[in-house]
């Protein structure tokens, strides 16, 4: 099992810093172990940006990451399905290796029929690109379930390649996997404090938000659950949930994401746009506190005496 933690693009800075997306790169690879990018999703906040800034992050990405990334994909999604058919066809100009569309939201689909109309309509503007379809229904509202959606999914879009299951239904989870068991699907799950029940379901790999900063800890518990070493994988997941239940009980979203992110690799993500808030000066004190006793963070000035760390 190919099993990857994906990381996700903040724009630095409210007019985008280009600039420190090579760094960024380089940093996923070389200290958190993670080669495959999901850009301009909801970490990214895509749906925020201008559909021009969506073109030039996405340029970015896979300039930057040439020769260095396994896997750059594209979230492409829009209400509108013609701004998502021009970004669709602009990711497989620029050579990315594929593309992820999330339900309208605003005006929605009510069936299942209706919503596999519209992806259809965006896949057929990159007939050559891998899609996925980014089940995140809290977000979008649209609350088909993934298993609907994915029944007979590749008749009606051949390019179809996998789901990203940002849910916690893992009954709907696991049956997406069950029912598609012939069929070479990728399955990525996007619950990071979850994400090894939803190995257990059969999920292929993972994209979230914490594997900007803890991608070397995830990756740990993948390979401990390849091995077959499930104590040892449950010991990772309990220690990433000890984090994700700290900030989660602060207010956690994508602009703590982005103080987090910042204050582990130093490189500065920038505020998150309006509606957004940028994350309080409390909260960054108390999650920086937390890293350090999880020895989440390389300075390990706290190791003796720390009950709490996490090897
Ligand atoms: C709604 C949301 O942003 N989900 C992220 C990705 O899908 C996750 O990575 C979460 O941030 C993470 O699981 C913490 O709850
Ligand atoms: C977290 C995630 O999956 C996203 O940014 O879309």
């Amino acid at each position: 099992m190919d099993c990857l933690g994906t990381s996700l693009l903040h724009p630095p800075f409210r007019e985008i810093n280009f600039s420190v997306i090579g760094q960024y790169v380089d940093y996923l690879v070389k200290e958190q172990g993670v080669k495959n990018i999901f850009v301009n999703g909801t970490t990214g906040e895509g749906l925020s940006l201008s559909i021009s800034e969506r073109r030039r992050v996405a340029e970015e990405w896979v300039t930057k990451g040439r020769n260095k990334l396994d896997q750059v994909v594209i979230h492409v999604g829009a209400l509108s399905l013609k701004e998502s058919q021009e970004l669709a066809q602009h990711a497989a100009e620029i050579g990315a290796d594929g593309i992820a569309v999330i339900a309208p939201f605003f005006l929605k689909p009510w069936n299942k029929d209706v919503l596999i109309n519209f992806l259809k309509e965006v896949a057929a503007a990159a007939p050559a690109l891998p899609f996925y379809y980014y089940h995140i229904p809290a977000l979008t509202g649209v609350k088909i379930r993934a298993e609907e959606v994915l029944d007979g999914i590749q008749e009606k879009i051949p390019t179809f390649q996998g789901l990203k299951f940002s849910d916690t239904d893992l009954l709907d989870f696991g049956q997406c996997v069950d029912q598609n068991r012939q069929r070479q699907f990728a399955f990525l799950f996007g619950v990071d404090e979850q994400l090894l029940s939803a190995l257990v379901m059969g999920a292929t790999g993972a994209v979230g938000s914490t594997y900007n900063y803890l991608g070397k800890k995830t990756n740990q518990m993948l390979e401990a659950f390849e091995r077959k070493d499930f104590s040892s994988a449950l010991n990772h997941q309990f220690c990433i949930q000890r984090f994700i239940n700290f900030v989660v009980k602060l207010g956690f979203g994508v602009s703590q994401t982005k103080a987090i992110m910042t204050l582990v690799s130093g490189i500065p993500m920038g505020p998150p746009r309006l509606p957004l808030q940028k994350a309080s000066r409390e909260f960054t004190d108390n999650a920086e506190a937390k890293l350090r006793s999880l020895d989440f963070l390389s300075f390990n000035d706290l190791k003796d005496g720390n009950l709490e760390a996490c090897s």
